[in-house]
């Protein structure tokens, strides 16, 4: 991949000034010739390379970022890492565009409307055709590369995010939570990740079978 720094400027935010930095990663194609592009932000705050920094790779949700949609933990987690990294006085949150896991919001749309007939986050995704989770998260790390991160504290729940960011060659000192309080629209969803995606929370309230449909309260 080769990546490319788009430009950098002031954000201003209720949390902090943060230094907001476009980039965009260039995958070259197969054989075939056929590449691909994508995007990412990076919102920096403070000297990132005094000591490990916090690090937040959050994949974009617009219906929680946006909308402050209650069916996920998007939004709360996005602003819960902006405040804990504006505490800190430094860190770094990438903002990567693999909206509904890669699957792209049309699609996420497709398996909200699955779920509402029954099947889980993961069945739904797999009944379109599509893998449980499609992320990858090479662009975020060359980020990290980029600005000269050789360790960080990542905040996630993923172990995925955790075994990829450390398979680039980029330590994870420390793991801090990614839990936020859930809703009753969210809690179905929630006992999935933990359960059949091997999320790790500390928050583990009701288990999957305790729910006799999924997250959806009309
Ligand atoms: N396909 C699909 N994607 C979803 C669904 N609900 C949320 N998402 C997407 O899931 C992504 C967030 O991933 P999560 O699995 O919630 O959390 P994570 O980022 O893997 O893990 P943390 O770092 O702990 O937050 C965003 O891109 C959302 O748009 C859903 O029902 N189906
Ligand atoms: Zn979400």
């Amino acid at each position: 991949m080769t990546l490319r720094q788009i430009a950098e400027v002031s954000l201003p935010t209720r949390w902090a000034n943060f230094r907001l930095l476009g980039f965009e990663g260039v995958h070259q194609g197969s054989e075939t010739g056929n590449g691909y592009q994508e995007s990412a932000l990076a919102l920096v705050l403070g000297d990132i390379h005094n000591s490990p920094p916090v690090v937040r790779i959050h994949s974009q949700c617009t219906t929680g970022d946006v909308f402050h949609s209650l069916r996920c933990d998007c939004h709360d987690q996005l602003h819960l890492a902006l405040r804990v990294i504006a505490e800190e006085g430094t860190g770094i949150l990438l903002y990567e565009h693999q909206e509904g896991r890669g699957i792209g919001l049309m699609e996420k749309l497709r398996a909200y409307a699955l779920q509402e007939r029954g099947l889980d986050t993961i069945e739904a995704n797999l009944q379109l055709g599509h893998a449980a989770d499609l992320r990858d998260y090479r662009l975020p790390v060359e980020i990290l590369r980029f600005l000269k991160i050789p360790s960080i504290r990542l905040m996630t729940n993923n172990p995925e995010k955790i075994d990829a960011v450390a398979a680039a060659g980029i330590e994870v000192i420390e793991r801090l939570s990614a839990d936020v309080p859930g809703s009753p629209y969210s809690e179905y969803y929630l006992a999935v990740k933990r359960e059949k995606m091997g999320h790790i929370s500390d928050l583990a309230p009701n288990k999957v079978e305790h729910f006799t449909r999924p997250d959806l309260i009309r």
